[in-house]
């Protein structure tokens, strides 16, 4: 059954996003708010044969890993009325078809609304996913999105817009892993980029 399917005839939804959602949702919404959830990690564990890389090279993008003890940063975009079908059904092709996401309900905290919680609709994509690649060190997710390309574009392009809302959006948040992959991917590109250049 599709989110649309369930969703689609209420008057409004909230949908949260920890990915190329916080910086590019594609689709009408009334208010966005930043703020987190609780319970999830964010990590580049996830594949991508389609918007920032192919079946031969797949990119690496990102999902929620459940841990009690993580937070993680991102924006929910609030959709009403006739913006809640036109939203699920884009994101039912942009995320599960295309990407092999799941939908799951979760608490979001707007990050300056006081401690009570709105329940937001998540993608996430799960171990027993065919794309899910799993845990890797920095220096291999790096040199990875360092070199992969999709239908959308670069994967370094993700990479660096999620990094940058992180460091505008959320000063006070240190995620490591991002930051740590950001680090070790541009490392990469401009030393291929360079060495390329030596030769020509
Ligand atoms: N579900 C996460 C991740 C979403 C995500 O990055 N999905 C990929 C699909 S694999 C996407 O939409 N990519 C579009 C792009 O790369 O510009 C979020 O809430 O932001």
């Amino acid at each position: 059954m599709k989110p649309q399917d369930v969703f689609g005839g209420k008057t409004s939804l909230w949908i949260f996003g920890y990915g190329s959602l916080v910086w590019k949702p594609d689709f009408k919404y009334k208010k966005s708010r930043v703020g987190f959830i609780r319970g999830y990690k964010r990590r580049f564990w996830h594949g991508d044969n389609f918007h920032r890389g192919s079946e031969a090279a797949p990119g690496r993008v990102v999902t929620l890993i459940e841990d009690d003890h993580a937070v993680t940063w991102g924006v929910a975009f609030e959709v009403s009325g006739p913006q809640v079908e036109a939203a699920l059904g884009y994101l039912n092709i942009r995320e599960t078809a295309c990407g092999g996401y799941v939908t799951k309900m979760v608490d979001f905290f707007a990050g300056a609304e006081g401690p009570s919680p709105v329940q937001a609709l998540v993608y996430i994509a799960t171990p027993d996913n065919p794309l899910y690649l799993g845990p890797a060190s920095p220096e291999q997710i790096g040199a990875q999105i360092a070199s992969s390309r999709g239908k959308t574009g670069h994967n370094l392009e993700y990479l660096l817009r999620l990094a940058e809302f992180m460091r505008s959006s959320c000063p006070q948040v240190e995620d490591q892993h991002l930051f740590s992959v950001e680090a070790a991917a541009l490392t990469l590109y401009f030393t291929c980029s360079y060495s390329v250049q030596s030769v020509q």
